[in-house]
């Protein structure tokens, strides 16, 4: 081939833009201009308007000094402005870093000094956390209060508000797409289920491409209606936030999770998407009667962030939902792999419930993963049974995490993104995740999968859910020890729950011991502490006589 056969090619604004998530707002704006955007209690914005109002806060926030690498800290629920704000900060040349709004003062100081965040966006509900955080800080962000009537408190006299950006900012002002696609778009700090929350760093590179492969995969349009139940700051998102704008699609913005709400909104503004924690889903299904509303069409519904029971998932079937299971962590824009509902199949519904309870294959741009043993990299045999760890290498693989190049070096050690998940690789492609590398269970020399029990714990009527961990034991080193939560009014023992398990599952796997709870300990972004329950299983151990 001839050196000079493809000379001359060059990149140029006419051929090569920098993949950014904001370039969505801007085409959308462009093709959609009278699409309704956003939907929240009475207000109604076309996706012209948002992009008006995220110009105006765009400039508003440059005019007080916010610009390239600057921090842009956000703590609110699911309002209009924790959307917008997903556009306006990376807009200005900034990064977001969207905080869960159930932390407390010393996390969030915690968040906002280690990534020298210079401003903080926050809802009045939680401006007291805030401003006590800021009170432990050396170099405390600016704060801009973003109001809401909704909200429980209000805005206290003097503030500075969101709708002053609003007001003082140009809705002229273009919305700036980065020189380089591989810059910092966003800090989400992860759930801390296993330790100290991480600062992971997305790219606008990985923030587009993983959003382009969510509404590839969830099948949106501009005719979706997106309810917003999945906080945004989880993931910014699992990259909805960005993704329901590329298919034109509308954000119905949603304060609090409560399941009145929930079906009133899906029914009254006839919503056709949204995602879930298996958490919320378990609330749906037992929600009172009385507010239960049925969607007149089938809503699809991803869920994830953890294994979601069979039980789970057909209950959300018969709701009238049609579930699409998706796997992933914070370390890759939220979903990784998907099992989609096969709309072929005539299997009875718990049959697919439990092929839907596995976390399926890759989406379509995460390049490669694989499971292999974590000291030695070792591939694992793809036949269902072989355990190994799950691992990633995509460019929806973060950037790596802040300050943190010793925890960076170790998550991407050998080439790949370890993510701390076993699994097995069943013969037609899917993952099946059996446990946390940090929760398994390893009794007489055998692992034993707590997701696995707990799939089997919550097939019993009046379990609503379950959590297994490993309790110290003389004679087998390790042995389960499960933690349930009952459903309300429901009436069972746990010797009757271990005689359940005994009659479902191979004796060695058997929990010692099944604990009745009121309520299983759950961390801020609604997962089960695990290492809580840890603790009190070696403490039930200890003080066995
Ligand atoms: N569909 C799923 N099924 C089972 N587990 C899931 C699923 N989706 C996510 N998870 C679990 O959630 C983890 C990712 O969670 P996230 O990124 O929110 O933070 P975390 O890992 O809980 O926090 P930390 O790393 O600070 O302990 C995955 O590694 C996996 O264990």
């Amino acid at each position: 081939m001839s050196d000079d056969l493809f000379a001359g090619l060059d990149k140029c604004a006419a051929n090569f833009v920098p993949l950014s998530p904001v370039s969505f707002l801007q085409q959308t704006a462009h093709t959609h201009a009278d699409r309704t955007a956003i939907v929240y209690h009475d207000l109604r914005l076309s996706y012209a308007q948002m992009h008006d109002r995220v110009a105006r806060v765009t400039s508003a926030l440059a005019a007080r000094g916010i610009g390239a690498g600057d921090v842009v800290s956000i703590m609110a629920p699911n309002v209009p402005a924790m959307l917008e704000a997903h556009y306006a900060v990376p807009a200005a040349g900034a990064v977001l870093n969207p905080i869960n709004i159930r932390l407390d003062a010393a996390t969030v100081a915690y968040i906002l000094g280690h990534c020298r965040a210079k401003l903080i966006l926050v809802d009045p509900d939680f401006l007291d956390v805030v401003e006590q955080a800021r009170a432990a800080m050396d170099a405390p962000p600016d704060v801009v209060v973003v109001a809401d009537p909704a909200a429980g408190a209000g805005v206290p006299e003097g503030a500075v508000t969101y709708d002053d950006l609003l007001r003082e900012g140009d809705p002229e002002t273009s919305l700036m797409l980065p020189a380089d696609e591989w810059s910092p778009i966003a800090i989400n700090y992860t759930s801390g289920t296993t330790g100290d929350p991480k600062g992971v760093v997305y790219s606008h590179r990985g923030a587009y491409l993983n959003a382009t492969a969510n509404a590839l995969t969830f099948g949106m349009d501009a005719w979706t209606n997106y309810l917003w139940i999945l906080p945004m700051f989880h993931c910014s998102g699992w990259s909805h936030t960005w993704a329901v704008t590329l298919a034109g699609g509308t954000h119905i913005c949603l304060r609090q999770v409560a399941a009145a709400a929930i079906f009133d909104l899906i029914v009254d503004e006839r919503v056709t998407h949204c995602c879930a924690a298996p958490v919320v889903m378990n609330t749906l299904i037992h929600a009172d009667p009385s507010v239960i509303r049925r969607p007149t069409a089938r809503v699809k519904i991803a869920t994830g962030g953890a294994p979601p029971s069979s039980t789970v998932i057909a209950g959300m079937e018969d709701l009238g939902f049609s579930v699409t299971h998706l796997y992933g962590l914070t370390e890759t824009y939220g979903p990784a792999t998907i099992n989609a509902p096969d709309p072929e199949s005539d299997a009875p519904l718990d049959e697919r419930a439990r092929q839907m309870a596995r976390q399926g294959i890759g989406h379509p741009l995460l390049t490669d993963y694989r499971i292999a043993s974590p000291e030695t990299g070792a591939p694992g045999a793809r036949d269902g049974d072989a355990l190994g760890e799950i691992q990633l290498r995509s460019n929806t693989v973060m950037m790596g995490y802040l300050q943190d190049p010793d925890e960076t070096a170790r998550a991407f050690a050998g080439g790949w993104f370890h993510s701390g998940d076993l699994a097995v690789h069943h013969p037609d492609g899917m993952l099946e995740i059996k446990d946390r590398l940090k929760d398994v269970i390893i009794s007489g020399g055998e692992n034993i999968s707590s997701v696995e029990i707990e799939e089997i714990l919550t097939r019993h009527d009046a379990v609503m859910e379950a959590a297994v961990v490993a309790a110290p034991s003389e004679k087998w080193g390790e042995t389960p020890c499960a933690f349930v939560a009952l459903k309300a009014g429901a009436k069972v023992s746990g010797d009757d729950l271990v005689d359940h398990c005994r009659a479902h599952m191979a004796g060695f796997k058997v929990p010692a011991r099944v604990v009745v709870v009121d309520e299983l300990p759950k961390s801020a972004t609604g997962k089960i502490q695990k290492y809580e329950l840890r603790q009190r299983a070696a403490e039930m151990v200890d003080a066995k006589p």
